[in-house]
């Protein structure tokens, strides 16, 4: 645990969940990760004197000790601070890739996530070089920057895997956000807030791309737009603050990821008598300086613990709204802090080696940009394939034969859903409808899969006919009704078909159905005979209070659906001998065509609400 804090990206003491080993979850690294307070991922590089500062006799003051640890010397100043990694003057540029995480930090948002990575320090500490290495020099590979070795990195993941990638490019000048990518003249463009989207820049240019050399051409042209100046510390000084954004679409059956990898070359904080900067460079420095101070500011609060946190004024400044996500919200972020080694520059150096060790303290909460209905069905279908190993191992457990050996032995559904792709083909006499979800299918499928095994669950029933088929449930049976709540959003036991359940004890816990609390003192209708929980009327309807929709509340669980959609085919159930018992509540859409006579009582947009509510 403490190796994992001290690399950043791990979890805050106290926060971790209870879970499944992750041998039996088989999460993604993103996924363990996601929704727990994950620490900022602070590394420093400290680079080699100049030409200017050697000649001048400068001394080194900056000296990494190994581990993470670096030791700072000088006449009255003595410190030392800690950090994920530190990379040396001879580090090269390819060692800081590889030891910064930013790999992770790839596969992080190729899985969804908001992945920041920010280089801070002075002006001229070599915050660009780490960042995009000497631009234009294609004849030194080695020398490429974190940048070009990641958009390496994803155009790899990209491949043959579907991933959609496109590219913005903005700076923050003097106060104003201006896009790199667009032609013409920089202009101002707004920045908005919305609820959903966070801080949001208007009308910015998104351009797709393909390949390696049209992302570089896309960071070569924004950058040759990006305002520089020469001062007395950098010949070649930034005077904005740069964000390239990569977004990361990807599609894969079942669900739909939108991720971010942000690169932001932050403006090197400044002294203007060190500079010598007057005039228009002096106006762009106190603009530099001042958003860095906010920056700041948002960081020290940012590092108290949670509940000690006052307001964060990401609003002081342009570049802390659009920093907002990345520093407090749901992002993974790495910063890189730069500092010179010289011994001239050491108050500098002390003031971002201590802006450092705060970011260490910021904590983000980090969670993947999915498409809700999209992970819906993803859930639905995990659901189901772990219901469908449950059903093999109940089998197995009963000696009835595996349905595939004893032709026409698969129960019903067979036929009916297919597992394969989320889009069922059309039931015979059902017109295909255009863009239709596969949800009832699925949802259908998940309800005579939870019916059977919960059917095959009885320890009092006897072994199956020969045949194989479900045994039935005797008129006689006392088994209660009861409601299955399926926990949707964690998958009921490992997936992996080596890892099938090996008892039922590990099956859902099954809670005793609920009755109408309005009008029916028993929703379970018939005593001894297998019959859905619904208070069928003396006229075969159902009370309408079973049918109104009231008033959503969170958390609610599958059985509080039953209210909101009864098949009348479940109603026929109701008293029937032998019929299996329905314990998952009927899907709240249309009907599904078994479902003759269905009352569909929620439009279909409000049933997809209320399931994307759920999860
Ligand atoms: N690790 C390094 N190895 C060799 N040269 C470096 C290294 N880091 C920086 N430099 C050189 O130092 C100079 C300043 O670097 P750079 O422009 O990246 O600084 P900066 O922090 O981005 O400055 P500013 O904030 O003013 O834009 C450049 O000439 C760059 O080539």
């Amino acid at each position: 645990m403490e190796a994992e804090e001290e690399r950043g990206w791990g979890p805050e003491a106290g926060t971790r969940p209870k879970m499944l080993p992750r041998s039996q979850l088989r999460l993604s690294p993103g996924e363990e990760q996601e929704g727990r307070e994950t620490r900022l991922r602070v590394v420093l590089r400290v680079r080699p004197l100049t030409c200017t500062e050697t000649r001048r006799g400068d001394r080194h003051a900056v000296h990494s000790l190994g581990n993470g640890t670096v030791h700072v010397s000088a006449a009255r100043h003595d410190a030392t601070f800690t950090f994920s990694a530190v990379f040396d003057a001879g580090a090269s540029q390819e060692a800081v890739f590889e030891g910064s995480g930013m790999q992770q930090l790839v596969e992080l948002a190729v899985e969804g996530f908001s992945c920041t990575v920010f280089a801070y320090g002075q002006t001229g500490s070599g915050k660009t070089y780490t960042l995009m290495g000497p631009l234009g020099q294609s004849d030194a590979p080695e020398l490429l920057g974190l940048m070009q070795r990641s958009f390496s990195c994803l155009l790899e993941q990209s491949r043959g895997t579907g991933l959609t990638l496109s590219a913005s490019y903005l700076e923050i000048y003097n106060e104003q956000v201006r896009d790199l990518l667009s032609a013409g003249p920089p202009r101002a463009l707004p920045l908005r807030w919305s609820k959903t989207r966070g801080f949001y820049v208007e009308n910015q240019l998104s351009v797709d791309f393909e390949s390696l050399e049209a992302v570089i051409e896309l960071l070569l042209q924004g950058s040759q737009r990006r305002r520089t100046s020469a001062h007395a510390l950098n010949g070649h000084s930034s005077r904005s603050h740069a964000i390239l954004t990569i977004r990361i679409h990807s599609r894969a059956p079942g669900t739909s990821k939108q991720g971010t990898l942000c690169f932001v070359d932050l403006a090197g904080s400044e002294r203007v008598k060190d500079t010598g900067s007057s005039g228009e460079l002096s106006v762009e420095a106190n603009n530099i300086n001042r958003s860095l101070l906010a920056l700041g500011h948002c960081i020290s609060l940012l590092a108290k613990p949670r509940g000690k946190r006052t307001h964060i004024p990401y609003r002081d400044s342009k570049l802390t709204r659009l920093l907002a996500r990345s520093l407090g919200g749901s992002g993974v972020t790495l910063m890189v802090a730069c500092v010179s080694p010289s011994s001239r520059c050491l108050s500098e150096t002390l003031s971002t080696l201590h802006y450092a060790s705060r970011a260490r303290r910021v904590t983000t909460r980090p969670m993947a940009n999915r498409v809700p209905r999209e992970k819906l069905l993803q859930t639905l279908e995990e659901e189901i394939q772990a219901l469908q190993l449950e059903n093999l191992s109940l089998r197995q457990q009963l000696s009835l034969p595996r349905s595939r050996e004893v032709p026409g032995a698969w129960p019903g559904w067979v036929g009916r859903y297919s597992l394969g792709g989320l889009h069922c083909p059309p039931l015979e006499g059902q017109l295909p409808v255009e863009g239709a979800p596969a949800w009832p299918s699925l949802y259908g499928l998940l309800r005579d899969f939870v019916v059977e095994n919960e059917k095959l669950r009885q320890p009092q029933l006897p072994p199956g006919p020969s045949s194989g088929d479900i045994p039935t449930i005797p008129s006689h049976s006392q088994a209660p009704h009861r409601s299955i709540h399926i926990p949707l959003s964690q998958p009921s036991w490992p997936q992996h078909p080596n890892m099938m359940p090996t008892s039922v004890h590990r099956l859902p816990k099954l809670p005793p159905a609920s009755s109408c609390p309005q009008c029916c003192t028993n929703a379970i209708a018939s005593q001894g005979s297998a019959s859905l929980p619904l208070p069928a009327q003396d006229d075969g309807t159902v009370p309408s209070c079973w049918l109104q929709k009231g008033k959503r509340s969170q958390g609610r669980s599958w059985s509080s659906l039953r209210q909101h959609a009864v098949p009348r085919d479940s109603q026929e159930a109701a008293g029937t001998e032998g019929r299996v018992i329905p314990s998952a509540p009927p899907w709240p859409g249309p009907p599904e065509p078994s479902a003759a006579g269905a009352i569909p009582v929620l439009q279909w947009e409000e049933a997809s609400e209320w399931l994307e509510e759920l999860i």
